[in-house]
């Protein structure tokens, strides 16, 4: 189970207006309301990859009630801190003639430290059965901006992975407290490292330094992919990911797609949390057996005797091909992988051992 939170969830409504121009009076000519906030939209994702996974956070007022049923009715779980003050909305205005995308986002509701109390026994109490917490979006008002950390450091002991999304002092506070995973993206990444990248090799270094801050794993979010610095098999790798372009259907939540696909990959896979190898510009190359070209299995666990292996989850959970199984691996030299690619993805072929 993966547990997202959002704090300052939003109803986003989002306009597109031709020609759109500052101080002038415009009519729309298409609108949608969509219930959001970065780990809505993260949750949404997951749940359309078929991922387990309950949002959680704040919602107040109509427009609260309206976000946790928009949500029901999409079969997303939900489990939200009801709160006194009214949920935000966000608005981002469209311009369909030159693509470009103007976004209002309010600040939010006023929060009291009771109703912070109430999430608090919420969230430690639903993490008891989740494998993963992704904490996304910004802090309404009235939320000390160290509470991302705080329950960083409760959710370690528990062995709960978790993945930060936010910005400013509360990124700060969050990357100190070692989450397993940060994923900011450049406006966010270059106000938390303290310079501006100029270059692809600013950027590089800059996932490097995140990581020095505390973070276990880093990755920064670009148009076109991201940079990330990540354990590969107990070791870390800095890797370039490029994905290619697609034709836009939404401009928001584009960055918490991108998360959800990533991280509910990685949930899955019992050691490190890998970057899939797709369309990968990284130190190590690709098995030309691969009949994909994109993965492979774990290093080590294949090549472990049988009976000395160790359990691992998602072996227990049926989740990685095991000995005998040829026909699901199409494994040509019939030395069995253990398969650790992404849900979704065709099972991986042979790795034989030593070839890397
Ligand atoms: O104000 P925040 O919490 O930083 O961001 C909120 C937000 O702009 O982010 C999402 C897109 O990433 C939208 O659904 C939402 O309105």
């Amino acid at each position: 189970m993966i547990i997202t939170v959002t704090l300052n969830a939003a109803i986003d409504k989002s306009l597109s207006v031709p020609n759109f121009r500052l101080g002038r009076r415009h009519r729309t000519v298409e609108q949608t309301t969509l219930a959001g906030g970065k780990g809505v939209n993260v949750a949404r994702t997951l749940k359309t990859l078929g991922q387990p996974v309950i949002a959680t956070g704040f919602a107040g007022g109509a427009t609260g009630t309206r976000i946790v049923e928009q949500l029901t009715s999409e079969s997303i779980l939900n489990d939200f801190v009801r709160i006194r003050e009214e949920s935000r909305t966000n608005t981002a205005v469209h311009d369909p003639t030159n693509g470009q995308q103007t976004e209002i986002n309010e600040r939010g509701p006023r929060v009291t430290a009771s109703e912070v109390d109430l999430f608090r026994d919420k969230l430690l109490y639903l993490a008891r059965g989740a494998a993963m917490v992704v904490f996304a979006g910004s802090l309404p008002p009235g939320v000390d901006p160290d509470l991302y950390a705080e329950l960083i450091r409760e959710l370690r002991r528990l062995d709960v992975v978790t993945i930060v999304d936010t910005d400013g002092e509360p990124l700060r506070h969050a990357v100190r407290a070692e989450p397993t995973v940060v994923s900011p993206n450049v406006l966010e990444a270059e106000e938390l490292v303290g310079h501006e990248f100029n270059d692809d090799e600013d950027r590089t270094i800059a996932v490097r330094e995140m990581r020095q801050l505390g973070a276990r794993e880093a990755i920064m979010t670009v148009a076109d992919g991201c940079f990330a610095y990540v354990e590969e098999a107990g070791e870390p790798a800095l890797m370039r990911v490029r994905i290619e372009p697609r034709e836009p259907v939404a401009a928001v939540g584009a960055g918490d797609a991108f998360l959800a696909g990533l991280r509910g990959g990685a949930v899955r896979r019992p050691v490190g949390l890998r970057l899939p190898r797709l369309r990968c510009r990284v130190r190590r190359g690709v098995h030309p057996a691969s009949r994909c070209g994109t993965h492979r299995p774990a290093q080590g666990r294949a090549a472990r005797p049988r009976g000395r292996r160790r359990p691992s989850r998602a072996r227990g959970r049926g989740l990685v091909a095991r000995q005998g199984d040829e026909a699901a691996t199409g494994c040509p030299s019939g030395r069995r992988p253990v398969c650790l690619c992404p849900p979704g993805v065709p099972v991986s072929p042979c790795w034989p051992r030593g070839s890397r």
